[in-house]
């Protein structure tokens, strides 16, 4: 496999040539050229990538067609799948050393987060659906006439599956829904953010090596508007799992039209975060500032409006500020690190901009607000005041280090201030008054509520958004049964 020539020592790597795509079991070049890689840290290219055409992607639906047709991987015993993605989750184990450096490298994120959370995250994911594999039941619906029919509900693969994943979380966002998808029993094309492909590449020679048949998982890398573009509006694809930006989610429903094919999507956020009066600040505050500055703010669930009780409202600021100041911004591969920079130098232009926006308005930066060091896609952990309720930094998501605050005075106004907004994704309640908390939590509309807790994500637990935050929900049981289909069998018993 191309990657073989992957990571040398002290975390520096050299590629010696483009990095292949994976269709049909057989590593392949594009048909678009390549695409440079570049350190985000530094600005440096240190790898480069394969661009899918049209046809690659064809190609790609057609292997997984066939060995979708084929059975070939529904045709292995459920409990031998199970252990095929258990195999899985102990390479990542096995890897995660080297998938860490490539994660850093790709994406810029420190590489203690990649080795201490994305890793173990993406491992978790195969070890959770290994156990779905022989779980998948049907029901015996009842029929309303007794006796003279039985009748059962099965749930099938939903059949070939597009995964599109970003570039925040490269490999955590392909092993949730590549491990579900498998578990389901579908065949894949995964096609990763053209800026963080590398784990994903290498996840594919993981799936091969733990005994995934050929075909049933391909990796097409390239450009969204092309090879994704042609992913998303193929025929033969029946469903879509995407995770991105809203605008994109809304272009794929239009993709989705020729042949109705299924959609879950995971969209944006602008997650708002309330710590009332009688809240624990010590944890609240830490978890606020963990909420907004993890992977440099770069989560679709990232809680980016802090609303705060008015008397407490210093207290707070003063806090956050002491946390923001504490991160120490470097290359991710430094393990001193703890926030790394933007993913590209676009992603630093619009977080900068919603910055200088908020600032001509007449907003107070209470803390940083500016790029970082000359060199590379950087910005500071920024704290805003004063903005205006209807201002752009208020309302619309970031995807950077930027926290929103505003004093808080009536909680009644909680679930109206929460609901104001295009999305729906997640919020977060502090207080000791556990059972009000409780009661304003409901009426949120929101996909993930947490009471005196940052925010979770786990395999085990529904992940998705109300409104423009997306359809459908990844994790658990909701998470697996949105790759299948039920089929119903009436048998007349005469
Ligand atoms: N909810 C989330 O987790 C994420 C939200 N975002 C939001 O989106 C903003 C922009 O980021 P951006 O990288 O542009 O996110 P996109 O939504 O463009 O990218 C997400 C994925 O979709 C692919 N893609 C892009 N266009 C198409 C298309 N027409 N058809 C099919 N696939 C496509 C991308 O490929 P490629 O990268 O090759 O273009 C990538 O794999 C961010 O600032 C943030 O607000 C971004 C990432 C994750
Ligand atoms: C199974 C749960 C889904 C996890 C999705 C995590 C993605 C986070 C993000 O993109 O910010």
């Amino acid at each position: 496999m191309e990657t073989s020539t992957g990571p040398s020592s002290g975390g520096r790597i050299a590629f010696a040539e483009p990095l292949r795509m994976l269709i049909g079991g057989e590593w392949v070049v594009g048909g678009q050229g390549t695409i440079e890689v570049l350190d985000p840290s530094s600005a440096e290219p240190f790898a480069a990538i394969g661009a899918a055409s049209a046809a690659d992607v064809d190609q790609a639906v057609a292997a997984a067609r066939a060995a979708f047709e084929q059975s070939r991987w529904t045709g292995l015993a459920a409990s031998k799948r199970a252990q095929i993605l258990w195999r899985v989750a102990e390479l990542i184990d096995q890897q995660a050393d080297e998938l860490a450096v490539l994660e850093t490298l790709d994406n810029g994120k420190p590489i203690t987060a990649a080795r201490n959370m994305d890793l173990p995250a993406a491992a978790a994911a195969f070890r959770y659906w290994a156990g779905w594999c022989s779980k998948l039941d049907g029901r015996s619906p009842a029929v309303d006439a007794p006796g003279e029919y039985v009748s059962v509900a099965l749930r099938e693969p939903i059949g070939v599956v597009a995964l599109i994943v970003p570039w925040n979380f490269p490999l955590v966002n392909a092993a949730v829904k590549v491990a579900p998808a498998l578990a389901a029993g579908c065949t894949v094309v995964l096609k990763p953010a053209e800026l963080t492909s590398l784990t994903a590449i290498r996840l594919g020679q993981i799936l091969l090596d733990a005994g995934v048949p050929a075909g049933v998982v391909n990796v097409v890398t390239g450009h969204g508007r092309e090879a994704g573009a042609a992913l998303a509006a193929h025929d033969d694809v029946d469903k879509i799992s995407f995770t991105g930006s809203t605008a994109v989610g809304k272009d794929l429903l239009v993709a989705a039209r020729g042949n109705l094919k299924r959609l879950t999507l995971e969209l944006g956020g602008k997650s708002p975060n309330f710590i009332l009066g009688d809240a624990d600040l010590g944890k609240a505050i830490a978890a606020a500032a963990n909420g907004i500055f993890r992977n440099a703010g770069q989560m679709c669930a990232a809680a980016s409006r802090l609303y705060v009780a008015r008397e407490r409202y210093d207290e707070v600021l003063t806090g956050l500020i002491a946390q923001a100041r504490s991160f120490r911004l470097g290359p991710g591969i430094d393990p001193q690190t703890t926030m790394g920079p933007l993913v590209s130098q676009l992603q630093q232009r619009r977080v900068l901009d919603f910055i200088a926006e908020a600032r001509e308005q007449g907003a107070t930066i209470a803390c940083g607000g500016r790029a970082h060091g000359s060199v590379g896609y950087f910005v500071e952990p920024t704290i805003v005041a004063d903005a205006r309720p209807d201002s752009r930094i208020v309302r619309e998501e970031i995807f950077g280090p930027v926290l929103v605050v505003t004093p808080l005075d009536d909680a009644d106004a909680i679930p109206a201030i929460a609901n104001d907004s295009i999305y729906g994704l997640s919020a977060n309640i502090w207080s000791r008054d556990v059972a009000a908390a409780h009661r304003v939590a409901r009426r949120i509309r929101a996909g993930t509520i947490t009471i005196n807790s940052g925010m979770i994500v786990s395999p085990h637990l529904p992940f998705g958004g109300f409104k423009q935050s997306g359809w459908g929900r990844e994790g658990g049981a909701d998470g697996i049964e949105a790759f299948t289909e039920i089929k119903t069998i009436i048998t007349a018993l005469q």
